[in-house]
């Protein structure tokens, strides 16, 4: 059922597109309720999506644990050591239009190798993936979620291909090699500071496709600003993931879907962990409002085309503070 109403976010089951047995009449439910969701608000639980709670809470649960580590183990994987993307980003060091976000967090970025543009130019995100050795099952652990989560976005944006009146297999080749991010982000309480400090996460839309949001059980926190302008909670519900477009998403449908703005507010006393995973467009896809959308939206193209891996560029300078290694 998709449920429009103002307060709450839509519901997709997307199990009839990860599995062969879907029914015409499931999988034709599942088009249906995604473009009223991606239309309406561009967030929605997703549920059928084939991830246990048991596989959810053990992320989240090493997640936890990374960051309670001491200070210094943190800092052996900082980003700054690194390539200035992936790896450990301490308190206040993320920054959103500005003002430091109140939250540490820990990227994970698809593996390249050395033909990789990012490489070849000695750019950002083009070293290697850093993994917190003391805690040995994380690794593990991790991997074997991000391709869980991979098979999951293909199978959304099948979907969506359906829902914007294209081939179900539209998108495979702009998202077949998908520069994916899978992104722990730990947050302390929130509390007022003098100085730039502005919330838990200022507002933002995301880069890509699609984002996979995995979050404890913390309420309040996460928040979704409607077409109205006004603000409403994104809380989660056990075993369903919190989704949302990203830019890129919006460009192809030429704003018929809207990439929308989020952030986080955590005046909570507890710990909050949460775990986006950003599915991604292959780094070098080049995005363009599709014809079908332009005239669905007016007739007129909103967008130049993108090149996806220059777009992320651009987002990724403008994330961090610059602070003495
Ligand atoms: N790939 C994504 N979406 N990463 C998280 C973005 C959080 C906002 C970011 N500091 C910004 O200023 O865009
Ligand atoms: O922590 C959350 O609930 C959302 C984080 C987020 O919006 C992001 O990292 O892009
Ligand atoms: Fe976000």
């Amino acid at each position: 059922m998709t449920n429009t109403d103002k307060e709450s976010l839509p519901t997709v089951d997307i199990s009839p597109f990860l599995t062969e047995t879907g029914s015409p009449k499931d999988r034709a439910q599942t088009v249906n309720s995604l473009h009223q969701a991606c239309k309406d608000v561009g967030f929605f639980y997703l549920v059928g999506h084939g991830v246990s709670e048991e596989e959810m809470n053990r992320s989240l649960d090493l997640g936890k644990q990374f960051f309670h580590l001491p200070e210094e183990a943190k800092q052996v994987l900082s980003i700054g050591k690194n390539d200035h993307a992936r790896g450990y980003q301490r308190l206040g060091e993320n920054v959103t239009m500005y003002k430091r976000d109140w939250h540490e967090g820990l990227d994970f970025y698809k593996p390249i190798d050395d033909s990789h543009y990012l490489r070849q130019h000695q750019l950002p995100m083009r070293g290697e993936n850093r993994w917190p050795e003391s805690i040995p099952e994380f690794r593990p652990t991790f991997e074997a979620y991000i391709e869980k989560m991979k098979q999951v976005g293909e199978a959304v944006m099948k979907a969506m291909a359906i829902a914007l009146g294209m081939e179900e297999t539209f998108f495979d080749g702009l998202v077949n090699d998908s520069f994916w991010v899978a992104r722990v982000i730990g947050y302390p309480k929130l509390v007022s500071q003098n100085g730039d400090v502005g919330v838990s996460c200022g507002e933002h839309t995301d880069y890509g496709c699609l984002t996979l949001l995995l979050q404890d059980s913390t309420m309040g926190a996460l928040q979704v600003q409607t077409r109205d302008g006004s603000w409403i909670n994104a809380d989660p519900i056990p075993g369903a993931y919190v989704v949302n477009i990203g830019d890129m998403v919006d460009v192809w449908t030429n704003g018929l879907y809207t990439s929308t703005l989020h952030r986080v507010i955590h005046k909570g006393d507890n710990y909050r962990i949460s775990i986006p995973f950003f599915f991604e467009p292959n780094f070098d896809a080049v995005i363009e409002p599709l014809d079908t959308c332009i005239s669905q939206s007016g007739g007129k193209k909103k967008y130049e085309s993108v090149v996806y891996g220059q777009h992320l560029l651009r987002k990724v300078a403008n994330n961090f503070d610059v602070v003495e290694k």
